[in-house]
């Protein structure tokens, strides 16, 4: 199964390396299309085809995967309306916000519509750690476990409806960027404290891992964890008391909604 990116940015460069990093998709069945072909010899290193012409990716693929910036969504999709066959192919889009609505709007051809997936990852897709959520719109059942294998290869997948997409990305994919945010935070503190700031990065980053972890593994609740490290007068309580009393929780949800609006 061939499977072209179009739009080979943050995003689309992320898929790409997370299935070559996968080792489940062999790099000959990746085209990346994108105009300025010059950052990605290392794809072309690694056996994917790399081209600057969007339809001819496109019209060697089984799977078209659209990750451009939406204002650019619309423009790139017709032009590649013009190559793609809806009886064989399916399309993609990562593009955020832009509705299964529009894009059946622009790509309607004699009557006929995509079997179109509204696809929201993550750029941790590039070290196989994406969670993304899949949206199918009018795709067969065996479309939909094809799709979700390609996107399992990266990470964990979510099949879901386009109503949740919104609320998915706010928690993954800008999610990324808050977690980061938080990391950077505290290595901040971890200076102030006393550590180099790279050894500081890297000790809180290893935290946030473990933590995360501990969740995953025992499907705990997070304060059922946090019980298990704050000890009764101890130092711990006293750091959380004085997160929120700053506003952490709040802060953290007015984030999350900002992003969403
Ligand atoms: N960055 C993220 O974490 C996420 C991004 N998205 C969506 O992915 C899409 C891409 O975002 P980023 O990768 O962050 O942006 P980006 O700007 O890093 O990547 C877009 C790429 O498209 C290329 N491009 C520009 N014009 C093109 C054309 N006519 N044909 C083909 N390629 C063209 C650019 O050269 C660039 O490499 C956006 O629609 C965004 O909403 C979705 C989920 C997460
Ligand atoms: O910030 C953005 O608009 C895009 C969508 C999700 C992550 N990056």
């Amino acid at each position: 199964m061939k499977t072209a990116i179009i739009g080979v940015g943050a995003m689309g460069g992320a898929i790409a390396e997370g299935m070559l990093h996968s080792g489940k998709v062999n790099p000959a069945d990746i085209i990346a299309a994108n105009p300025h072909t010059d950052k990605l010899w290392h794809l072309v290193d690694a056996g994917v085809m790399v081209t600057s012409d969007n339809k001819a990716a496109a019209a060697k693929a089984d799977v078209v995967i659209v990750a451009v910036k939406p204002w650019l969504a619309e423009d790139v999709m017709k032009d590649l309306k013009t190559v793609m066959d809806y009886r064989r192919q399916v399309l993609v889009s990562v593009v955020a916000g832009v509705t299964a609505a529009q894009i059946n709007g622009w790509m309607q051809k004699d009557g006929a519509l995509p079997q179109l997936f509204l696809v929201i990852p993550n750029t941790a897709a590039s070290i196989c750690e994406s969670m993304t959520f899949i949206a199918p719109c009018n795709a067969s059942e065996h479309n939909t476990e094809l799709i979700k294998k390609l996107f399992d290869n990266i990470g964990s997948t979510i099949i879901t409806d386009e109503r949740h997409l919104a609320a998915g990305m706010v928690l993954a994919s800008c999610g990324t960027a808050f977690a980061l945010r938080y990391i950077r935070a505290s290595a901040e503190g971890g200076v102030e404290l006393g550590f180099r700031a790279a050894e500081a990065t890297r000790i809180v980053a290893q935290t946030v891992k473990g933590a995360a972890c501990l969740l995953m593994d025992s499907g705990s609740h997070p304060e059922e964890e946090i019980d298990k490290v704050t000890t009764a007068g101890g130092l711990t309580i006293k750091g959380l008391n004085a997160m929120e009393q700053a506003g952490f929780t709040g802060a953290v949800i007015q984030g999350l909604k900002a992003a969403g609006k």
